[in-house]
């Protein structure tokens, strides 16, 4: 066994006892960059190799898809290296391609796939098409297992609907969305209607009850579940049955969750009835073969905004009972040691949360060297900042002859920020991708198939049934429809009954009933294939038959002709479901699909910088992080600042973005800032740069929080900042902003020689004047003053501007 790995390698003490851990509780706590997710994915390993678990007794819960595939991935690897050992007696990497490519594949194959990995959502979604038929509802609602999952945007459609349908209110005094979060807030604490109609006081909040009665209603006749109930479901069925909780208690006998601290009431409760009966276990034997694993750091909880509580974590001991030998607090481990960030990014975050109050202190020590400084730029407004974000990343480009763009991350706090800094990334022809933009399956042509799909597997699904009944135009008018949802209402049947009622379909007779056999026939058709084509299949013959791709086709813009690739994509994506899931079948797939969230699709293997919230990036790590608008009002957030605990969570949102870095941490702010399409208003520091010690920091000088920028020598600020030597980053011209380097003979002499005065033409910006000149020869820059905008820093070599006297 000498020369076997053991997945112990590679950890230090502490990892290594959370590792080896084998039954009963154990929570790790520790901060940022400590290696939780490590040790978590080694257990995983550990227990197959050394504890002989099977892998379909374990499940590991996640917080994004892409959390989870990377887990796969990782496990994949440490296993194959394993064999590889065993089988060749060498190291993975020495054997032939080929040869490793077949390890991993029969490594996925018996294990990788057995093994439950994944979110919350998609863990219960599946855990329900097993066991949601003995689910029991008080008010005798009832699903089967093949249930629709509708997102958000199918929820907030038919809770419209019910607003203006059903309650007849007016929906912009009963906004729709403010009832669907009112709900979906009640799901999450498990609160069912009876009980919020019993607190309901006032008019509204007894609308709202009532809103939910009748939408958890609609569901049911949909046989359809939104998000939440992907969660409250399984809460209320294992509470409610013994028998099933003993079932999955056999099924699972090693549970692990990553980022424990932000598990809401659901999900807690989940974990709690997927190893106990409710109850901590009265005695450890209990526990025999089992155990429960935990990993997490209060500091990092942020998103208490959509219930999460980490006051969770820190009642897990409690929670889960006592250990062998009857205490508490050998059940944690705490790891100390940040692997990942130099050690003056480590103190600059170390230094940020100690502000808060409300928090357990710890230790987490440096093992890395100090590293560079922590760049802080203030621009003159947030185009400015946009513009300086990626000179500095071109600066840093020029310095590292083999940067990859995918190394860097641009954190902000709201999305609406990134679109500055994509034009900026754009005139440089810097290759970006943005996670959280409109998602691959919120597409309209995508949502459109999918509906088809879902249709066919639940035809009691009438909100899919609707969207696709006249999609591609058949003929059949709004008054029809109208009439075929009233009748199932009066009737207490499905839209698609209807459909399907040869007697109904004749009493309309003409164009509509033509249209309304064609799409019964073709519905019918892509059925007889459900057992025996798998989901990309499928998804083909939808698309032909259905007539979408035709009709696609006939209108040959540009915009269809890019609908048409999407749902080229679709049919990739379902292929890339089959490789992956050998039994996938589509329910599987449409679970997927309704499950994914954008956060998940950034590909690492491409080489382009990240564009994220502060929010999506946990558990993210970067060699580069630029962190923008750092600026009071933004970053902490204007609701945030007269409400100490939410501060205390938005420092937890720093704390995040801080750690995310691994070798060069980037903070910007500007002195103005255009928000919510408002007047540029003048903006105020963080209070968080504040927090920051001044000696880690270098370019400006960290302000107290609170300080109003003065305006007047703000050029003088922003060009301190970006002064940096230009001309290195020229020297790559591939990415030169395109329109520069095309223009670049047009421009002057390189050579020439240019004063504080001169008055210059740009071909965009248009005339403007020198306010300062940096640099001379090869590292020239100048700075810009164009009517009505903001000063500009350009390299002149490069730039499109002509002297006035010149022209
Ligand atoms: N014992 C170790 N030796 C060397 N590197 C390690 C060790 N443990 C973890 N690392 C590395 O440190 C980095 C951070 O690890 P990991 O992502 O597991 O931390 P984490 O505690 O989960 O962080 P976060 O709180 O941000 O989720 C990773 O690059 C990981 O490979
Ligand atoms: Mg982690």
């Amino acid at each position: 066994m000498d020369n076997q790995i053991t997945f112990l390698d590679g950890l230090n003490k502490e990892q290594s006892k959370a590792v080896d851990h084998y039954e009963g509780p154990l929570l790790v706590v520790a901060g940022a960059g400590s290696g939780k997710t490590r040790a978590l994915t080694h257990r995983i390993a550990h227990l197959i190799s050394e504890y002989k678990v099977e892998p379909s007794e374990i499940l590991a819960v996640t917080f994004t898809n892409k959390a989870a595939r990377e887990m796969k991935d990782r496990l994949e690897i440490l296993l194959a290296q394993k064999l590889a050992k065993i089988e060749f007696g060498q190291p993975f990497s020495t054997l032939k391609i080929s040869i490793q490519s077949e390890l991993r594949t029969r490594i996925y194959r018996e294990v990788i796939k057995e093994i439950w990995i994944g979110t919350f959502h998609a863990l219960f979604a599946r855990l329900l098409r097993f066991d949601i038929e003995k689910y029991v509802d008080k008010e005798g609602l009832k699903w089967t297992r093949h249930f629709s999952i509708y997102d958000e945007k199918d929820a907030l459609s038919l809770i419209k609907e019910i607003v203006t349908e059903d309650l007849q209110l007016d929906p912009k005094r009963f906004e729709p969305k403010k009832i669907r979060w009112a709900i979906s807030n009640a799901k999450n604490k498990g609160i069912l209607p009876d009980i919020l109609e019993e607190s309901a006081e006032g008019l509204r909040s007894r609308l709202t009850a009532k809103a939910y009665r009748v939408y958890r209603k609609a569901l049911a006749a949909n046989n359809a579940l939104d998000f939440d109930d992907l969660l409250l479901l399984p809460v209320q069925l294992l509470q409610q049955s013994k028998e099933t909780r003993d079932y999955w208690h056999k099924r699972f006998k090693h549970l692990l969750v990553d980022e424990y601290q932000d598990t809401n009431w659901t999900q807690y409760e989940l974990i709690k009835l997927l190893v106990t009966n409710g109850e901590p276990p009265s005695s450890f034997k209990a526990w025999e073969g089992r155990s429960v694993f935990v990993v997490g750091d209060a500091d990092q909880s942020i998103y208490s905004f959509r219930a999460a509580d980490f006051r969770i974590l820190m009642g897990f001991e409690q929670d889960f009972g006592a250990n062998s030998k009857g205490n508490y607090d050998s059940n944690v481990v705490k790891l100390e040691e940040n692997y990942r960030s130099t050690s003056n990014i480590l103190e600059a975050a170390n230094s940020l949360i100690s502000n808060n109050k409300e928090r357990i202190d710890k230790v987490l020590k440096a093992t890395r060297s100090s590293g560079d400084l922590i760049k802080l730029t203030r621009c003159d407004d947030e185009i400015a900042e946009a513009e300086a974000v990626v000179h500095r990343i071109r600066l840093i480009d020029a310095a590292n002859n083999n940067l990859n763009w995918s190394d860097v991350a641009i954190l902000y706090r709201t999305n609406a920020q990134s679109r500055v800094i994509e034009e900026s990334l754009v005139r440089w022809n810097i290759p970006y991708i943005v996670v959280g933009s409109l998602r691959f399956y919120d597409r309209r042509e995508v949502k459109d198939i999918l509906a088809y799909l879902k249709l066919l597997i639940n035809p009691s699904d009438s909100v899919s049934l609707l969207r696709v009944l006249n999609v591609p135009k058949r003929g059949i008018g709004k008054t029809t429809i109208q009439k075929f949802t009233d009748a199932a209402s009066q009737l207490g049947v499905t839209v698609w009954d209807i459909v399907t009622d040869p007697e109904a379909i004749r009493s309309l007779g003409g164009r509509s009933s033509k249209g309304l056999l064609e799409f019964r026939e073709i519905i019918q058709e892509l059925q007889s294939h459900l057992n025996s084509s798998g989901p990309a299949e499928i998804i083909r013959l939808a698309l032909e038959k259905s007539g979408y791709i035709k009709e696609l086709i006939s209108i040959a813009t540009d915009e269809a002709e890019e609908r048409r690739r999407n749902l080229e994509e679709l049919v990739n994506a379902a292929l890339q479901y089959q490789e992956e899931n050998e039994a996938g079948d589509l329910e599987g797939f449409l679970a997927t699909a309704a499950l994914a969230s954008d956060a998940d699709n950034k590909d690492s293997s491409l080489n382009r910088v990240t564009l994220m919230t502060l929010h999506s990036s946990k558990g993210l790590e970067f060699p580069i992080v630029c962190l923008v608008g750092m600026e009071q009002g933004l970053f902490p957030s204007y609701r945030s600042l007269d409400d100490p605990a939410s501060l205390e969570e938005e420092r937890r949102l720093c704390y995040v973005g801080l750690t995310r870095a691994k070798e060069k941490l980037c903070l910007f702010h500007a002195n103005e800032r255009r928000l919510w399409g408002g007047m540029r208003e003048p903006a105020v520091s963080s209070i968080f740069l504040s927090e920051i010690p001044s000696e880690l920091i270098e370019g400006d000088i960290p302000l107290s929080g609170g300080t109003v920028l003065r305006r007047d020598n703000r050029l003088e600020r922003l060009t301190r900042v970006d002064r940096g030597s230009p001309s290195d980053v020229s020297k790559k011209s591939h990415d030169a902003p395109s329109n520069a380097v095309r223009r670049y003979s047009s421009g002057p002499a390189p050579g020439k020689k240019w004063s504080i005065g001169d008055v210059v033409i740009h071909s965009r910006f248009g005339r403007g004047e020198i306010t300062h000149v940096f640099g001379s020869g090869e590292k020239i820059s100048i700075a810009i003053k164009f009517i009505g905008m903001s000063p500009k820093i350009l390299d002149p070599r490069l730039a499109p501007i002509k002297p006035i006297d010149e022209l």
